[in-house]
């Protein structure tokens, strides 16, 4: 037992010797890991000195002399003497390279002190802006450069604005006014440094109204500085939105990803520099508004339009660089670090500014008033654009600069509205005379029509005083205002022509104008503008013609664009857009606007820019007439004496090959003699076709009557005016006769109206003189003739045309019956029912329906198959008209027209006029 005791306790001794000795092993390292720890500590402490204290004054520093006594502290020193050494050698020539940076990145008025430039007009246009603008300085100790203890070196401070940045600024209290010194003088230096206009300033401060940089006033009248409403932010910021959305899609359009690119590109500025400065109070936008604001700023700066944000709590999209006002001399910003401060330029003298605003503002002035003449509008050479993908023209200038309309995809079509005598027609003249020099013939088709009453278009067709043309219109239609048929005449040739091309387009497999012209180089594909001036008259009764001409709008509206057919309608105000009421469609595709002074309703309701707009200005607007699609532009005069004809004769001499426009003048009645149609008739023995009228069509095309051997060829004037009745008579018998071989035709004239004997007569005379058979016969000697008519029925061989003129008035001759004789009228009847067949043709004038339907009797109407209606009621014409309900009031020089054999519905005709009559 005591053995075995003896070996267990030399066993427990063991280990616990063994146990002593790790635990010494271990405090052993313990002690060291802490003195390690303990020594870094100080090393880190030191380190901590001596950079709080600054390396410089470390070695003055009696707590740091503690340390030195300690040998491992010395590598801690080397080490941070090093690491010094390093730096100094990165930044010894820092401030220089800040110095050479700012100048170049902010030159002349952008860096340079205020005297050299405040007060002076800028001239930067097109180019690039300068990167960086000097709001002061920063002071750093020269030591830290390498340069002896004591000395400093100071260096410009400036941060980006425009396109490269927006800013931030954070005031502390009772620094408003070094606020605005600092707003101020970056202001003066943007506007300083661009051409005068070349920039628009807007202001907006939560807490006032008007008194925003209050030196800033003279500018604030014209439009480079705009003082905003403290409680309409959204409107601003919907101002903002809607430029950036406009630039963005005119840049992209334009084939240009940015404005920049396109400013690149184009050498012009196209847009103005947009800096908005809103000043806040500290608190928290409304979440809306910092949504707007957000998405304004996030997309604003690729437009050119920067925001300088004061004491807005917001975090923008978009590269942002910070102030932070210290007091009211010092403030950091996020270009220099928070360790540097930075020292403001002092205010700029608040009378020099002043002075300085005033001067820009009459710079303003004098261009927006400038002399610029319609001559200014004109490119120095003709025909060079294309209008494949877009027409593109300046109708008038903002402050110097052009302002174009465009007609293509976004803008197929334009409303122009404005009160009598605000310049409607005048800017019509200007865009006119823009396009026309700008694009060829072949580019360029216009179609002018103008329904109120004068002849506003009607120098731009050949005429007696001026023999010039404008060599792109392929129609004028003046004085139309009661001829609403031609105005759907003309919406039926264009949606015949957009038709066709569309047609046309599918067999290239293309969709679109452009692409069309692509794929056939050698068409010809013009864009067609027609133009319709007080276009309501289209609309002006309830009738067929509103309902087709609505119907053809709204189809060449939603369809015309891509075909590059284009609608240009004005009118005055209110009553051209009250013609859109239940046609929307017509009214929403036209997304330019242009609204003289004055003109209501032509822009979006909210928008009053036409209000307020001055004489022979206009308000453009590619946006629907959203205000933010805004352009006022001043309108050079077009009107004046020699102005447009001169242009014309300029580009007539050019383009005169490309033929001229077709006149039609509602005022002046067609003369036969000069009529298409009669002059290009020719030998037709067999379908003869008897000419009773112009017909109201884009063509110059006649109403025929075709007098084949077929039953009911003959025709029936009705109505009671006689010279109308007289000239359609005419111009049938003398176009029948120019068809007929001298001979082969024989001419029957009965009058029973002794006034037309003369016409008759001189009638009968030329026909005789052109070799014509010819007999006549009057009055009483009518119910002869016809007998004798009715005799040769059976056996006649010659084209026989009989021209009755006041049937009526002879019908109780012809009724006169004796006992089992057959009577004139019973003859008559014969004669139009069994002559037509045989070659024999009446041409008969009835003053009235009823007398007519006397002379025909029970079922005899099937006898007069085309008749043309003066000055009758369109009620009474049903029972000639297949029992359709015919709508015609009768209206001085116009008659209606209808061939059962050839008309669905009666149609306007206007009578020849015969050559001897006096042009009207
Ligand atoms: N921009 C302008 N500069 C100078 N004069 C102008 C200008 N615009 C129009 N005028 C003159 O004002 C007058 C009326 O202009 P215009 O005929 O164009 O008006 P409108 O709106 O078409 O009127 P209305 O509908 O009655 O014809 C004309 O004599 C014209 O010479």
């Amino acid at each position: 037992m005591g053995r075995k005791a003896a070996q267990q306790r030399t066993r427990v001794t063991n280990a616990l010797d063994a146990l002593r000795q790790q635990i010494g092993l271990t405090l052993g390292a313990a002690r060291n890991a802490h003195q390690a720890a303990e020594d870094e500590l100080l090393r880190l402490r030191l380190e901590q000195l001596v950079v709080s204290v600054g390396l410089e004054r470390a070695a003055d520093d009696s707590r740091v002399a503690e340390y030195r006594a300690d040998p491992g502290m010395q590598a801690v020193l080397a080490w941070l003497d090093s690491v010094r050494s390093r730096f100094y050698a990165d930044w010894a020539d820092g401030p220089q390279r800040l110095r050479q940076l700012v100048a170049s990145a902010a030159p002349g008025p952008a860096g340079r002190p205020a005297g050299e430039w405040l007060g002076r007009l800028g001239a930067l246009d097109a180019g690039d802006p300068p990167e960086l603008w000097r709001i002061g300085s920063a002071t750093v100790d020269g030591t830290s450069v390498g340069k002896p203890a004591g000395t400093t070196l100071t260096f410009d401070v400036a941060v980006p604005l425009l396109e490269e940045s927006h800013l931030s600024i954070t005031s502390v209290p009772r620094s408003r006014p070094t606020v605005d010194a600092l707003v101020e003088a970056l202001l003066m230096r943007v506007l300083s440094t661009f051409a005068p206009g070349a920039v628009k300033v807007h202001l907006w401060d939560v807490g006032q109204l008007t008194a925003v940089l209050p030196n800033f006033y003279a500018l604030s009248r014209t439009s480079a500085v705009t003082v905003h409403d403290p409680t309409r932010l959204v409107d601003l910021l919907d101002e903002l939105a809607g430029h950036i959305r406009r630039i963005h899609s005119h840049t992209l359009q334009s084939g240009h990803p940015s404005l920049r690119a396109m400013r690149a590109a184009t050498g012009k500025r196209g847009e103005p520099w947009r800096v908005a400065v809103l000043y806040g109070n500290g608190e928290d936008l409304a979440p809306e508004h910092l949504r707007d604001l957000r998405r304004v700023a996030s997309g604003a700066l690729a437009a050119g339009i920067s925001l300088i944000l004061v004491d807005v709590p917001t975090v923008l999209g978009g590269s942002v660089e910070t102030i932070s006002l210290l007091d009211d001399r010092r403030a950091v910003t996020s270009m220099t670090g928070s360790e540097v401060v930075v020292d403001l330029d002092p205010p700029l003298p608040a009378g020099q500014v002043a002075g300085a605003a005033a001067r820009l503002a009459e710079a303003i002035v004098t261009r927006q008033g400038g002399p610029r003449s319609f001559h200014d509008l004109l490119p120095t050479e003709f025909g060079r654009e294309h209008s494949a993908r877009e027409l593109r023209a300046p109708v008038g200038f903002h402050e110097g600069e052009p302002v174009e309309i465009v007609i293509g995809d976004a803008t197929p079509h334009a409303l122009i509205g404005g009160p009598s005598g605000s310049g409607k027609t005048n800017l019509l003249y200007a865009l006119l005379g823009s396009l026309a020099a700008r694009y060829t013939p072949d580019e360029l088709a216009l179609y002018l029509l103008d329904f109120k009453e004068g002849v506003s278009f009607a120098g731009l067709a050949p005429g007696k005083k001026d023999e010039s043309w404008l060599p792109h219109a392929r129609l004028v239609g003046v004085n139309v205002n009661t001829d609403r048929e031609f105005g759907l005449a003309l919406l039926r040739f264009l949606s015949d022509e957009m038709r066709r091309r569309s047609a046309v387009a599918k067999e290239f497999e293309v969709t679109n104008i452009a692409e069309l012209r692509e794929q056939d180089p050698h068409g010809h594909w013009p864009r067609i503008v027609a133009v319709i001036d007080e276009f309501q008259y289209l609309f002006a009764e309830r009738d067929s013609v509103t309902a087709m001409a609505t119907a053809l709008l709204e189809d060449l509206a939603r369809r015309g664009r891509s075909q590059g057919i284009h609608l240009v309608l004005a009118s005055q105000d209110i009553a051209g857009i009250e013609a859109f009421w239940g046609k929307p469609a017509v009214f929403e595709q036209c997304t330019l606007r242009v609204a003289m002074p004055k003109a209501r309703r032509v822009l979006a309701e909210a928008n009053q820019a036409a209000v307020a707009a001055p004489r022979w200005h206009a308000v453009v607007n590619h946006e629907s007439g959203v205000a933010h699609g805004n352009q006022l532009a001043h309108i050079p005069d077009a009107s004046g004496r020699d102005t447009f004809p001169s242009l014309q004769r300029e580009l007539w001499q050019r383009y005169a090959n490309h033929g001229h426009p077709r006149l039609f003048d509602g005022a002046v009645a067609p003369r036969l003699d000069r009529s298409t149609a009669f002059a290009s008739l020719g030998p037709e023995p067999d379908r003869p076709r008897a000419l009773v009228g112009q017909a109201i069509e884009v063509a110059d095309n006649a109403h025929s009557v075709e007098l084949s051997a077929a039953p009911g060829r003959n025709l029936a004037v009705l109505g009671t005016n006689r010279p109308e009745a007289l000239s359609v008579l005419d111009a049938a018998a003398r176009s029948l006769a120019l068809q007929c071989e001298a001979g082969a035709v024989e001419f029957v004239l009965g009058c029973a109206v002794e006034s037309c004997l003369p016409e008759v007569r001189a009638l009968s005379e030329r026909l005789a003189t052109a070799g014509h058979k010819v007999t006549t016969a009057t009055g009483d000697e009518i119910p002869a003739l016809v007998a004798d008519l009715a005799d040769r029925l059976p056996g006649s061989t010659t084209a026989t045309f009989v021209l009755l003129y006041g049937v009526d008035a002879a019908l109780p001759a012809l009724e006169k019956k004796e006992p089992a004789r057959a009577s004139g009228l019973d003859h008559l009847r014969a004669v139009l029912k069994q002559g037509p067949v045989r070659g024999l043709h009446v041409l008969g004038w009835w003053r009235g329906v009823a007398r007519l339907k006397d002379t025909l009797g029970f079922g005899g109407t099937e006898d007069i198959g085309a008749w043309v209606a003066l000055d009758v009621q369109g009620n009474e014409l049903a029972p000639f008209c297949a029992g359709q309900v015919v709508h015609w009031s009768p209206r001085p020089g116009r008659a209606l027209f209808f061939d059962r054999s050839t008309h669905a519905s009666p149609e306007v005709t206007i009578p020849f006029h015969p050559p001897e009559a006096a042009d009207a």
